[in-house]
Protein backbone atom coordinates (compact mmCIF):
# COMPACT_ATOMS: atom_id res chain seq x y z
CA UNK A 1 0.00 0.00 0.00
CA UNK A 2 1.39 3.61 -0.55
CA UNK A 3 2.11 5.91 1.77
CA UNK A 4 -1.00 7.08 3.60
CA UNK A 5 -0.92 11.37 3.04
CA UNK A 6 -1.85 12.96 6.75
CA UNK A 7 -3.85 16.04 5.69
CA UNK A 8 -4.14 18.43 8.74
CA UNK A 9 -7.27 20.53 8.93
CA UNK A 10 -6.77 23.58 10.50
CA UNK A 11 -10.61 24.99 11.80
CA UNK A 12 -9.40 27.87 13.68
CA UNK A 13 -10.38 31.07 13.66
CA UNK A 14 -7.07 33.14 14.27
CA UNK A 15 -4.92 33.06 11.56
CA UNK A 16 -1.27 33.32 13.60
CA UNK A 17 -2.44 30.20 15.19
CA UNK A 18 -3.31 28.28 11.93
CA UNK A 19 0.04 29.06 11.16
CA UNK A 20 1.65 28.05 14.17
CA UNK A 21 0.25 25.04 14.46
CA UNK A 22 0.52 23.92 10.98
CA UNK A 23 3.95 24.21 11.80
CA UNK A 24 3.74 21.92 14.46
CA UNK A 25 1.71 19.46 12.98
CA UNK A 26 4.44 19.40 9.73
CA UNK A 27 6.91 18.71 12.75
CA UNK A 28 4.99 15.65 13.69
CA UNK A 29 4.49 14.40 10.22
CA UNK A 30 1.82 15.93 8.41
CA UNK A 31 1.52 16.02 4.80
CA UNK A 32 -1.01 18.52 3.28
CA UNK A 33 -2.47 21.52 4.76
CA UNK A 34 -6.12 22.22 5.17
CA UNK A 35 -7.46 25.85 5.31
CA UNK A 36 -10.41 24.77 7.38
CA UNK A 37 -14.06 26.90 6.35
CA UNK A 38 -13.90 28.62 9.54
CA UNK A 39 -10.66 30.01 8.73
CA UNK A 40 -11.29 30.48 5.21
CA UNK A 41 -14.77 33.09 6.82
CA UNK A 42 -12.79 34.77 9.47
CA UNK A 43 -9.16 35.37 7.64
CA UNK A 44 -10.69 35.06 3.51
CA UNK A 45 -8.30 34.18 0.59
CA UNK A 46 -5.30 35.81 3.08
CA UNK A 47 -5.70 32.09 5.06
CA UNK A 48 -4.58 30.55 2.04
CA UNK A 49 -1.98 33.18 0.90
CA UNK A 50 -0.25 32.98 4.45
CA UNK A 51 -0.34 29.08 4.30
CA UNK A 52 1.13 28.71 1.03
CA UNK A 53 4.05 31.31 1.62
CA UNK A 54 4.81 29.63 4.94
CA UNK A 55 4.66 25.92 4.08
CA UNK A 56 6.02 25.82 -0.07
CA UNK A 57 6.70 22.29 -0.04
CA UNK A 58 3.39 21.72 1.66
CA UNK A 59 -0.17 21.25 -0.65
CA UNK A 60 -2.87 23.80 0.87
CA UNK A 61 -6.11 22.68 0.46
CA UNK A 62 -9.27 25.50 0.66
CA UNK A 63 -11.90 24.02 2.53
CA UNK A 64 -14.38 26.58 0.53
CA UNK A 65 -17.68 23.94 0.75
CA UNK A 66 -18.63 25.39 -2.33
CA UNK A 67 -22.53 24.76 -3.72
CA UNK A 68 -22.79 27.36 -5.92
CA UNK A 69 -20.63 29.73 -8.55
CA UNK A 70 -17.86 26.20 -8.25
CA UNK A 71 -15.60 28.78 -11.21
CA UNK A 72 -15.70 31.90 -9.28
CA UNK A 73 -14.71 30.35 -6.25
CA UNK A 74 -12.58 27.39 -7.66
CA UNK A 75 -10.35 30.28 -9.13
CA UNK A 76 -10.38 32.66 -6.24
CA UNK A 77 -8.32 29.77 -3.79
CA UNK A 78 -6.39 28.78 -6.58
CA UNK A 79 -5.25 32.59 -7.25
CA UNK A 80 -4.38 32.45 -3.89
CA UNK A 81 -2.47 29.72 -3.87
CA UNK A 82 -4.61 26.73 -3.27
CA UNK A 83 -3.11 23.59 -4.74
CA UNK A 84 -6.36 21.55 -4.23
CA UNK A 85 -10.05 22.87 -3.45
CA UNK A 86 -12.68 21.63 -1.73
CA UNK A 87 -16.00 21.56 -3.69
CA UNK A 88 -19.51 19.85 -1.77
CA UNK A 89 -20.57 16.81 -3.92
CA UNK A 90 -24.40 17.90 -2.93
CA UNK A 91 -23.42 21.16 -5.72
CA UNK A 92 -25.23 20.95 -9.12
CA UNK A 93 -23.70 18.94 -11.48
CA UNK A 94 -22.73 22.14 -13.46
CA UNK A 95 -21.26 23.86 -10.57
CA UNK A 96 -18.92 20.64 -10.28
CA UNK A 97 -18.41 20.89 -13.52
CA UNK A 98 -17.53 24.64 -13.52
CA UNK A 99 -15.05 24.34 -10.81
CA UNK A 100 -12.97 21.45 -12.51
CA UNK A 101 -12.79 23.73 -15.92
CA UNK A 102 -11.56 26.45 -13.27
CA UNK A 103 -9.45 23.83 -11.80
CA UNK A 104 -8.07 23.10 -14.63
CA UNK A 105 -7.71 26.98 -16.33
CA UNK A 106 -5.79 27.77 -12.65
CA UNK A 107 -3.63 24.96 -12.02
CA UNK A 108 -5.29 23.10 -9.48
CA UNK A 109 -7.60 19.64 -7.97
CA UNK A 110 -10.86 19.49 -6.78
CA UNK A 111 -11.93 17.74 -3.91
CA UNK A 112 -15.45 16.67 -3.87
CA UNK A 113 -16.67 16.48 -0.33
CA UNK A 114 -19.77 13.85 0.51
CA UNK A 115 -20.97 14.90 3.27
CA UNK A 116 -24.69 15.07 4.08
CA UNK A 117 -25.16 13.18 -0.01
CA UNK A 118 -28.15 10.50 0.89
CA UNK A 119 -26.21 7.77 -1.36
CA UNK A 120 -22.60 8.68 -1.12
CA UNK A 121 -21.37 5.51 -3.10
CA UNK A 122 -23.63 6.51 -5.94
CA UNK A 123 -22.92 10.22 -5.63
CA UNK A 124 -19.24 9.26 -5.37
CA UNK A 125 -19.23 7.56 -9.00
CA UNK A 126 -20.98 10.53 -10.83
CA UNK A 127 -19.04 13.03 -9.89
CA UNK A 128 -15.79 11.13 -10.45
CA UNK A 129 -17.31 11.30 -14.40
CA UNK A 130 -17.34 14.65 -13.95
CA UNK A 131 -13.78 14.80 -13.23
CA UNK A 132 -13.03 15.55 -9.75
CA UNK A 133 -9.59 14.93 -8.43
CA UNK A 134 -10.68 13.16 -4.88
CA UNK A 135 -13.26 12.48 -3.15
CA UNK A 136 -13.60 12.97 0.52
CA UNK A 137 -16.38 10.82 2.32
CA UNK A 138 -16.65 13.14 5.52
CA UNK A 139 -18.67 13.34 8.61
CA UNK A 140 -19.22 16.80 9.34
CA UNK A 141 -18.36 18.35 12.97
CA UNK A 142 -22.23 18.57 14.27
CA UNK A 143 -23.35 15.00 12.54
CA UNK A 144 -20.26 13.42 14.59
CA UNK A 145 -21.86 14.95 17.66
CA UNK A 146 -24.75 12.13 16.87
CA UNK A 147 -22.62 9.39 16.26
CA UNK A 148 -22.31 9.22 12.52
CA UNK A 149 -18.96 7.50 11.10
CA UNK A 150 -17.49 8.00 7.97
CA UNK A 151 -15.90 4.36 8.51
CA UNK A 152 -19.87 3.19 7.96
CA UNK A 153 -19.59 4.15 4.40
CA UNK A 154 -16.24 4.53 3.39
CA UNK A 155 -15.59 0.72 2.10
CA UNK A 156 -18.28 1.10 -0.42
CA UNK A 157 -17.32 4.60 -1.81
CA UNK A 158 -13.29 2.71 -2.35
CA UNK A 159 -14.77 0.21 -3.97
CA UNK A 160 -17.30 2.33 -6.54
CA UNK A 161 -14.29 4.68 -7.77
CA UNK A 162 -10.89 4.49 -9.17
CA UNK A 163 -9.82 8.24 -8.15
CA UNK A 164 -7.87 8.45 -4.00
CA UNK A 165 -10.19 8.95 -1.56
CA UNK A 166 -10.06 10.79 1.99
CA UNK A 167 -11.82 10.09 4.89
CA UNK A 168 -12.55 12.79 7.33
CA UNK A 169 -15.22 12.99 11.19
CA UNK A 170 -13.75 13.16 13.96
CA UNK A 171 -10.55 10.73 13.27
CA UNK A 172 -8.01 10.10 16.28
CA UNK A 173 -5.18 7.75 15.49
CA UNK A 174 -6.83 4.60 15.74
CA UNK A 175 -10.21 5.35 13.43
CA UNK A 176 -7.65 7.05 11.22
CA UNK A 177 -5.69 3.71 10.60
CA UNK A 178 -8.84 1.92 10.21
CA UNK A 179 -9.68 4.38 7.60
CA UNK A 180 -6.74 3.15 5.84
CA UNK A 181 -7.02 -0.50 6.06
CA UNK A 182 -10.28 0.42 4.28
CA UNK A 183 -8.45 2.14 1.46
CA UNK A 184 -8.39 5.30 2.21
CA UNK A 185 -5.32 7.02 0.71
CA UNK A 186 -5.66 10.30 2.93
CA UNK A 187 -6.77 10.74 6.55
CA UNK A 188 -8.06 14.31 7.33
CA UNK A 189 -7.52 14.86 11.06
CA UNK A 190 -8.83 18.18 12.60
CA UNK A 191 -9.63 18.62 16.21
CA UNK A 192 -7.21 15.63 17.46
CA UNK A 193 -4.54 17.09 16.06
CA UNK A 194 -5.37 21.18 16.03
CA UNK A 195 -6.71 21.36 19.40
CA UNK A 196 -4.69 19.33 21.11
CA UNK A 197 -2.23 20.78 23.90
CA UNK A 198 0.61 19.09 21.69
CA UNK A 199 0.19 19.33 18.18
CA UNK A 200 3.36 17.68 17.31
CA UNK A 201 3.04 14.38 18.99
CA UNK A 202 -0.60 13.90 18.35
CA UNK A 203 0.21 14.33 14.35
CA UNK A 204 3.09 11.95 15.39
CA UNK A 205 0.60 9.55 16.70
CA UNK A 206 -1.68 9.75 13.84
CA UNK A 207 1.35 9.16 11.48
CA UNK A 208 2.57 6.41 12.86
CA UNK A 209 -0.74 4.39 13.25
CA UNK A 210 -1.73 5.38 9.33
CA UNK A 211 2.05 4.13 8.05
CA UNK A 212 1.78 1.13 10.50
CA UNK A 213 -1.91 0.81 9.20
CA UNK A 214 -0.62 1.06 5.50
CA UNK A 215 2.27 -1.31 6.20
CA UNK A 216 -0.31 -4.35 7.50
CA UNK A 217 -3.10 -3.91 5.32
CA UNK A 218 -5.32 -3.65 8.01
CA UNK A 219 -6.51 -3.17 11.80
CA UNK A 220 -9.33 -4.09 13.77
CA UNK A 221 -12.08 -1.56 15.41
CA UNK A 222 -14.37 -2.41 18.12
CA UNK A 223 -17.20 0.06 18.14
CA UNK A 224 -18.70 0.34 21.74
CA UNK A 225 -21.50 0.75 23.10
CA UNK A 226 -23.43 3.91 22.97
CA UNK A 227 -23.70 3.74 26.78
CA UNK A 228 -19.96 2.88 27.37
CA UNK A 229 -18.84 6.20 25.31
CA UNK A 230 -21.17 8.44 26.41
CA UNK A 231 -19.35 7.49 29.91
CA UNK A 232 -15.43 7.47 28.61
CA UNK A 233 -16.18 10.45 27.62
CA UNK A 234 -18.19 12.40 30.59
CA UNK A 235 -15.46 10.99 32.63
CA UNK A 236 -13.45 13.00 30.77
CA UNK A 237 -14.51 16.45 31.11
CA UNK A 238 -15.86 18.82 33.62
CA UNK A 239 -19.20 19.96 34.66
CA UNK A 240 -18.50 23.22 33.25
CA UNK A 241 -17.30 21.60 29.60
CA UNK A 242 -20.81 20.31 29.85
CA UNK A 243 -22.75 23.39 30.57
CA UNK A 244 -20.32 24.86 27.72
CA UNK A 245 -21.41 22.34 25.38
CA UNK A 246 -25.41 23.37 26.33
CA UNK A 247 -25.16 26.81 25.32
CA UNK A 248 -24.21 27.58 29.16
CA UNK A 249 -27.19 25.53 30.21
CA UNK A 250 -27.61 26.12 34.77
CA UNK A 251 -26.04 23.56 37.31
CA UNK A 252 -28.43 22.81 39.84
CA UNK A 253 -29.44 25.36 42.25
CA UNK A 254 -28.51 25.10 45.75
CA UNK A 255 -27.14 21.46 45.78
CA UNK A 256 -23.94 21.24 47.28
CA UNK A 257 -20.70 18.25 46.86
CA UNK A 258 -20.85 17.29 50.33
CA UNK A 259 -17.57 15.32 49.61
CA UNK A 260 -15.39 17.50 47.69
CA UNK A 261 -13.09 16.41 45.08
CA UNK A 262 -15.49 13.34 43.98
CA UNK A 263 -16.89 13.24 40.42
CA UNK A 264 -20.30 11.31 39.53
CA UNK A 265 -21.07 10.16 35.90
CA UNK A 266 -24.00 7.74 35.32
CA UNK A 267 -27.65 7.53 34.19
CA UNK A 268 -30.41 8.83 36.69
CA UNK A 269 -32.68 6.99 38.97
CA UNK A 270 -35.22 8.98 40.23
CA UNK A 271 -37.19 9.43 43.56
CA UNK A 272 -39.84 11.53 44.55
CA UNK A 273 -40.40 12.20 48.33
CA UNK A 274 -41.42 13.72 51.37
CA UNK A 275 -39.29 15.93 53.52
CA UNK A 276 -37.85 13.62 55.44
CA UNK A 277 -39.69 10.04 54.67
CA UNK A 278 -36.69 7.89 53.74
CA UNK A 279 -38.77 5.38 52.83
CA UNK A 280 -38.37 5.48 48.45
CA UNK A 281 -34.82 7.17 48.63
CA UNK A 282 -33.43 3.78 50.97
CA UNK A 283 -35.81 1.34 48.12
CA UNK A 284 -34.75 3.03 45.42
CA UNK A 285 -31.34 1.94 46.02
CA UNK A 286 -32.33 -1.74 45.24
CA UNK A 287 -33.88 -0.40 42.22
CA UNK A 288 -30.59 1.34 40.69
CA UNK A 289 -28.17 -0.81 39.04
CA UNK A 290 -24.00 -0.47 39.00
CA UNK A 291 -23.00 2.75 37.56
CA UNK A 292 -26.37 4.98 37.99
CA UNK A 293 -26.92 7.60 40.12
CA UNK A 294 -30.00 8.50 42.14
CA UNK A 295 -31.19 11.71 42.24
CA UNK A 296 -33.87 12.43 45.10
CA UNK A 297 -36.51 15.31 45.22
CA UNK A 298 -37.77 15.99 48.42
CA UNK A 299 -40.69 18.30 49.19
CA UNK A 300 -38.74 20.20 52.46
CA UNK A 301 -35.44 19.98 54.15
CA UNK A 302 -35.99 20.26 57.80
CA UNK A 303 -35.00 16.30 58.78
CA UNK A 304 -32.81 14.10 56.60
CA UNK A 305 -34.03 11.38 54.19
CA UNK A 306 -30.30 9.53 53.72
CA UNK A 307 -27.37 9.27 55.99
CA UNK A 308 -24.57 6.48 56.35
CA UNK A 309 -25.76 3.37 56.50
CA UNK A 310 -27.90 3.87 53.06
CA UNK A 311 -24.52 5.50 51.92
CA UNK A 312 -23.25 1.98 52.55
CA UNK A 313 -25.95 -0.27 50.88
CA UNK A 314 -25.11 2.46 47.76
CA UNK A 315 -21.74 1.10 47.96
CA UNK A 316 -22.44 -2.59 47.96
CA UNK A 317 -24.49 -2.00 45.10
CA UNK A 318 -21.57 0.00 43.22
CA UNK A 319 -23.72 3.00 42.81
CA UNK A 320 -21.91 5.97 41.18
CA UNK A 321 -23.62 8.60 43.64
CA UNK A 322 -26.40 10.10 44.96
CA UNK A 323 -27.92 13.37 44.70
CA UNK A 324 -30.58 14.84 47.32
CA UNK A 325 -32.31 18.04 46.91
CA UNK A 326 -32.74 18.13 50.54
CA UNK A 327 -31.18 17.12 53.66
CA UNK A 328 -29.17 14.12 54.68
CA UNK A 329 -26.81 13.43 57.96
CA UNK A 330 -23.82 11.65 58.99
CA UNK A 331 -21.85 13.83 56.80
CA UNK A 332 -18.90 12.99 58.55
CA UNK A 333 -19.39 9.32 58.19
CA UNK A 334 -19.62 9.51 54.47
CA UNK A 335 -16.82 11.85 54.17
CA UNK A 336 -14.78 8.84 55.75
CA UNK A 337 -16.36 6.32 53.27
CA UNK A 338 -15.30 8.78 50.30
CA UNK A 339 -18.99 8.04 48.76
CA UNK A 340 -19.85 11.45 46.34
CA UNK A 341 -22.74 13.21 47.92
CA UNK A 342 -24.48 16.14 46.78
CA UNK A 343 -27.45 17.60 48.84
CA UNK A 344 -29.18 20.78 50.21
CA UNK A 345 -29.23 21.32 53.92
CA UNK A 346 -26.89 19.06 56.83
CA UNK A 347 -29.14 18.18 59.43
CA UNK A 348 -28.82 15.39 62.80
CA UNK A 349 -32.40 14.60 62.32
CA UNK A 350 -34.21 11.97 60.41
CA UNK A 351 -37.42 11.40 59.51
CA UNK A 352 -39.64 8.22 59.53
CA UNK A 353 -40.09 5.74 56.53
CA UNK A 354 -43.67 6.49 55.86
CA UNK A 355 -43.59 5.39 51.73
CA UNK A 356 -44.64 8.54 50.36
CA UNK A 357 -43.77 9.36 46.79
CA UNK A 358 -42.77 7.39 43.76
CA UNK A 359 -39.58 5.92 42.00
CA UNK A 360 -38.41 7.00 38.29
CA UNK A 361 -41.04 9.67 37.43
CA UNK A 362 -39.92 13.29 36.48
CA UNK A 363 -38.47 15.02 39.10
CA UNK A 364 -37.44 18.45 39.09
CA UNK A 365 -34.29 18.24 41.26
CA UNK A 366 -32.82 22.13 42.32
CA UNK A 367 -34.64 23.49 39.52
CA UNK A 368 -33.43 21.32 36.81
CA UNK A 369 -36.25 18.58 35.43
CA UNK A 370 -34.40 15.14 35.79
CA UNK A 371 -35.93 12.15 33.85
CA UNK A 372 -35.02 8.40 34.59
CA UNK A 373 -32.36 7.68 32.43
CA UNK A 374 -31.16 11.11 32.38
CA UNK A 375 -27.42 11.55 32.58
CA UNK A 376 -25.80 13.24 35.28
CA UNK A 377 -22.32 14.21 35.99
CA UNK A 378 -21.30 16.32 39.19
CA UNK A 379 -18.40 17.55 40.30
CA UNK A 380 -16.72 20.23 42.89
CA UNK A 381 -18.64 22.90 40.23
CA UNK A 382 -22.31 21.10 40.83
CA UNK A 383 -24.61 19.07 39.50
CA UNK A 384 -25.17 18.90 35.54
CA UNK A 385 -28.52 17.06 33.96
CA UNK A 386 -28.14 15.74 30.46
CA UNK A 387 -31.25 14.87 28.76
CA UNK A 388 -30.84 11.14 27.66
CA UNK A 389 -31.50 11.61 23.82
CA UNK A 390 -28.65 14.28 23.78
CA UNK A 391 -26.51 12.42 26.05
CA UNK A 392 -24.19 11.06 22.99
CA UNK A 393 -24.21 14.62 21.30
CA UNK A 394 -23.57 16.85 24.72
CA UNK A 395 -20.62 14.74 25.54
CA UNK A 396 -19.01 14.70 22.37
CA UNK A 397 -19.31 18.43 22.34
CA UNK A 398 -18.25 18.89 25.59
CA UNK A 399 -15.01 16.66 24.72
CA UNK A 400 -14.83 19.23 22.00
CA UNK A 401 -14.66 22.30 24.27
CA UNK A 402 -12.08 20.39 26.30
CA UNK A 403 -9.78 19.87 23.58
CA UNK A 404 -10.01 23.34 22.72
CA UNK A 405 -9.43 24.60 26.55
CA UNK A 406 -6.63 22.49 26.97
CA UNK A 407 -4.76 24.03 23.58
CA UNK A 408 -5.57 27.34 25.03
CA UNK A 409 -4.21 26.29 28.46
CA UNK A 410 -1.27 25.23 26.61
CA UNK A 411 -0.41 28.62 24.89
CA UNK A 412 -0.68 30.73 28.06
CA UNK A 413 1.11 28.01 30.21
CA UNK A 414 4.07 27.91 27.76
CA UNK A 415 3.97 30.81 25.51
CA UNK A 416 3.27 33.35 28.24
CA UNK A 417 0.18 34.49 26.40
CA UNK A 418 -3.00 35.76 28.42
CA UNK A 419 -6.15 34.20 27.41
CA UNK A 420 -7.69 37.87 25.40
CA UNK A 421 -4.59 37.70 23.06
CA UNK A 422 -4.76 33.79 22.35
CA UNK A 423 -8.73 34.26 21.07
CA UNK A 424 -8.43 37.20 20.17
CA UNK A 425 -11.08 38.80 22.09
CA UNK A 426 -11.76 42.16 21.25
CA UNK A 427 -11.71 41.04 17.80
CA UNK A 428 -14.31 38.57 18.20
CA UNK A 429 -16.34 41.62 20.16
CA UNK A 430 -20.44 41.99 19.43
CA UNK A 431 -20.04 45.15 16.80
CA UNK A 432 -22.67 47.76 18.08
O1 LIG B 1 -14.52 20.03 7.31
C1 LIG B 1 -14.61 19.87 8.50
C2 LIG B 1 -15.88 20.14 9.21
O2 LIG B 1 -16.92 20.43 8.32
C3 LIG B 1 -13.42 19.40 9.28
O3 LIG B 1 -12.29 20.00 8.78
C4 LIG B 1 -13.26 17.89 9.19
O4 LIG B 1 -14.41 17.28 9.73
C5 LIG B 1 -12.02 17.41 9.97
O5 LIG B 1 -12.09 17.84 11.30
P1 LIG B 1 -12.42 16.82 12.52
O6 LIG B 1 -11.30 15.81 12.53
O7 LIG B 1 -12.42 17.70 13.74
O8 LIG B 1 -13.74 16.22 12.21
Amino acid sequence: MERPILQVALDLLELKRAIEIAGEAIEGGADWLEAGTPLIKSEGMNAIRELKKHYRGHKVLADMKTIDTGAIEVEMAAKSGADIVIILALSDDDTIAEAIRAARKYGCEVMADLINVPDPASRAKEVEELGVDYLNVHVGIDQQMKGLDPLEVLKDVVDSVSIPVAAAGGLDAERAAACVSMGASIVIVGSNIVKSRNVTESARKVREAIDRAAEKGGVEVRRKSLDEEIRELLMRVSTPNVSDAMHRAKAMDGVYPLVRGKKIVGKAVTVSTMDGDWAKPVEAINVAGEGDVLVIKVSGDTAAVWGELATRSCINRKIAGVIIDGAVRDVDDIRELGFPLFARKEVPNAGEPKGFGEINVKVICGGVEVNPGDWIIADDNGVMVIPKRRAYEIARRAMEVKKSEDRIRGEIEEKGRTLADVVELYKWEKVQ
